[in-house]
């Protein structure tokens, strides 16, 4: 259902691959990557780093709450985000961090927010974070490739990206859980691709084109990967943003999303249109819409 890919073949082009990825990025929206040049102690220590964080008492998260900013970089405590209007806020917490643009006024390149401990944990994202980067920016230029579009033109979007990683910690399912409540509620990605770590334990489900939903997972090492909505728009759905949730359950669980955003200026309305959306208008705008702190923004 969900088409797994051999990476390296992807990257070093290989016709069927780069096809069977095409479809899938077409009919899908997911594919899984497994033999990837991201070493597995890195992905390790990544969530190691968020484990720990998230397991500090709330006074300590506390003091790099991005609630206290106008922008989404530090932890982001549970009820934080409620990314489908019809759903309640998240149980889940997050921390986000991203690419900085020193000097700049949008909250999109706002600088990030490094707790004192854990030991380690900057260095270990920022490590992880490099290297997911790198490899995002590979992945989707044979992506572009493979639907025949010019991949030197979208690498040069991504020069300064608006990425964001994110360590995602979902706890047992509360018992107080209802209808409305979601670990993650139902939504499609704002950007162009995720690359997703998670930690082993299932909960991530894909809805269907024919209705229903479908689980989906990846063990340690491997990556699910998915499309988002500016990247949907801008290929005139050659790609689909395909929506995605995590009810939850009797056992905590944690995935690593790097949201693979392009540059703030990057116009990504229909190729051809001769329309203009810049790229930080709509992810900002779906921040606004999400992040309960932005929302209520003056
Ligand atoms: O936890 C997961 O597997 C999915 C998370 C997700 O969809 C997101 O952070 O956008
Ligand atoms: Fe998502």
């Amino acid at each position: 259902m969900i088409p797994r890919i051999d990476a390296q073949a992807l990257l070093e082009a290989d016709r069927s691959v780069v096809e069977q990825v095409r479809v899938a990025a077409h009919e899908v929206g997911f594919l899984t990557l497994h033999n990837t040049p991201i070493p597995a102690g890195d992905i390790a220590d990544v969530f190691a780093a968020y484990r720990s964080f998230f397991a500090l008492p709330t006074a300590q998260k506390d003091v790099v709450d991005m609630a206290r900013t106008g922008s989404n970089r530090g932890w982001g405590a549970g009820g934080s985000e409620q990314v489908d209007p019809h759903a309640s806020p998240d149980y889940k917490q997050i921390f986000d961090s991203g690419f900085e643009v020193a000097g700049s006024d949008l909250p999109a390149y706002a600088p990030n927010q490094w707790p004192v401990l854990p030991v380690g944990f900057r260095v270990a994202i920022e490590n992880y974070y490099a290297r997911a980067l790198a490899f995002s920016g590979d992945v989707l230029a044979a992506i572009v490739g493979g639907i025949g579009d010019d991949e030197g033109y979208f690498r040069a979007q991504f020069d300064q990206p608006m990425a964001l990683l994110r360590g995602n910690y979902y706890p047992q399912r509360p018992a107080w859980a209802g209808g409305k409540d979601f670990g993650i509620a139902t939504h499609t990605d704002y950007g162009c691709l995720t690359l997703l770590a998670m930690d082993g334990t299932p909960g991530l489900e894909v809805r269907r084109r024919g209705g229903g939903w479908s689980p989906v997972s990846a063990p340690v090492g491997e990556f699910v990967v998915n499309f988002g909505e500016m990247l949907e728009m801008w290929t005139k759905k050659r790609v689909v943003a395909t929506p995605h949730r995590v009810v939850g359950g009797a056992v905590e669980r944690m995935s690593v999303p790097l949201f693979y955003n392009p540059n703030a200026s990057t116009n990504v309305a229909p190729v051809g249109s001769g329309k203009v959306i810049r790229a930080v208008d709509h992810l900002q705008r779906r921040f606004d819409e999400t992040y309960l702190h932005l929302k209520d923004k003056p």
